[in-house]
């Protein structure tokens, strides 16, 4: 398909705080304060632990929850004020995924997709090429009239993002459509919702609590704790500024770099009598990617250092390398303290003798 000119919606969320009473009257405060920009045509990854107000900062977005203060605003419309046909308008816009698919078990791939261009009110005529072509888009022509019992994980997340994209919205929301599928299925649906996000210039929002799909898929990133927004910005900058601790411990799961088994069983969280090395993760990541921070750390300070795993990949263009190493014990404190100042990211990982 050919790429078009954007046609997605910003995003803006403004001092949005979120209340809830619960069934025995004390409050829960889901959200507090929480400002930020989702710029058209961007994907926007909303990182959290369980608990953290992902949901409800998405579920504001086509107004099936409310604002208690603050605005959210969907293309300049004030999604949380809207009432009647302006909020159905928006929610037209506004399609969405979710991670255990929704699908109707009764009907047919075609018909799942079909469904929301019944409830619009659209001429049975019109509504056959418009599936066909979005059952096609996702790559499920072979499969037009199984049932969703007879559809792999993915196929079936497949048939989730033709019908959302059926009413050509504006806005794709995404509630960890990946987390029930395996990591190569990931792999294929996050491509195939990059690819629509580049060729129809819809805008993405999705929540997730896995970094990598952030990582693999998201110009744009938040993190959330606590309902709040901790750190946000191009996901690239947040991975290599990121200052916060709950970013930092969803960073530290992100590579598929582990330590070897016959070392990972021998680490002690904390310091023994006897250990002598230092387990640390080293992120490297911008100016100082490719620099040979641990060559001069060894000449600088004279401490030897062991290479112990490591990989350099992607994000985006940039390159973003993880290293694993281990090094005297006595001189950790002094050698974190070095690449810091270097711009490299440290987290110690344990001890071992
Ligand atoms: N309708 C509701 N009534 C009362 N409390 C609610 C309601 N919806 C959410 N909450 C509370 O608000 C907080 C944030 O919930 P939310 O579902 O947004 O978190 P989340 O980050 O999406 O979590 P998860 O990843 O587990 O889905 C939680 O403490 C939750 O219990």
């Amino acid at each position: 398909m050919t790429r078009t000119e954007p046609t997605g919606a910003s995003i803006i969320f403004e001092n949005v705080g979120k209340s809830f009473s619960g069934a025995d009257g004390t409050g829960v405060t889901a959200l507090k304060d929480v400002s930020l920009t989702v710029d058209a045509g961007a994907i926007c990854g909303i990182i959290g632990r369980s608990g953290a107000g992902k949901s409800t900062l998405l579920r504001m977005v086509n107004g099936l929850e409310r604002p208690t203060n603050g605005t959210v605003l969907v293309d300049g419309r004030d999604v949380g004020r809207a009432r009647g046909a302006e909020l159905r308008a928006i929610r037209r816009d506004v399609g969405m995924i979710f991670q255990h698919f929704n699908l109707m078990a009764q009907r047919s791939v075609f018909d799942n997709i079909a469904l929301p261009l019944e409830i619009a009110g659209i001429a049975p005529a019109r509504i056959e090429p418009r599936v066909n072509e979005l059952i096609e888009r996702v790559g499920l022509t072979t499969h037009r009239d199984r049932f969703p019992a007879e559809l792999s994980g993915g196929q079936k997340q497949r048939v989730g993002i033709a019908r959302a994209l059926a009413t050509k919205p504006k806005v794709l929301l995404s509630d960890e459509a990946t987390s029930a599928l395996d990591p190569e299925t990931t792999q294929t649906v996050l491509t195939l919702l990059r690819d629509i996000s580049r060729d129809l210039g819809l805008t993405i929002v999705l929540i997730t609590h896995e970094m990598a799909v952030v990582r693999d898929i998201a110009s744009q990133m938040a993190v959330i704790d606590g309902g709040h927004i901790v750190e946000s910005g191009p996901t690239y900058d947040v991975f290599i500024q990121s200052a916060h601790p709950t970013t930092r411990s969803f960073l530290s799961g992100v590579t598929g770099v582990t330590l070897p088994a016959f070392l990972s069983g021998r680490l002690s969280k904390q310091r023994n009598a006897g250990d002598q090395q230092e387990v640390l993760r080293v992120t490297f990541a911008g100016p100082h990617a490719t620099d040979p921070m641990l060559a001069r750390l060894s000449t600088d300070l004279n401490v030897s250092v062991n290479i112990l795993a490591g990989a350099i990949e992607e994000i985006g263009p940039h390159p973003f390398g993880n290293l694993l190493i281990s090094l005297d014990a006595d001189r950790g404190a002094e050698a974190r303290a070095y690449l810091e100042r270097h711009g490299l990211l440290t987290e110690v990982l344990g001890y071992v003798r």
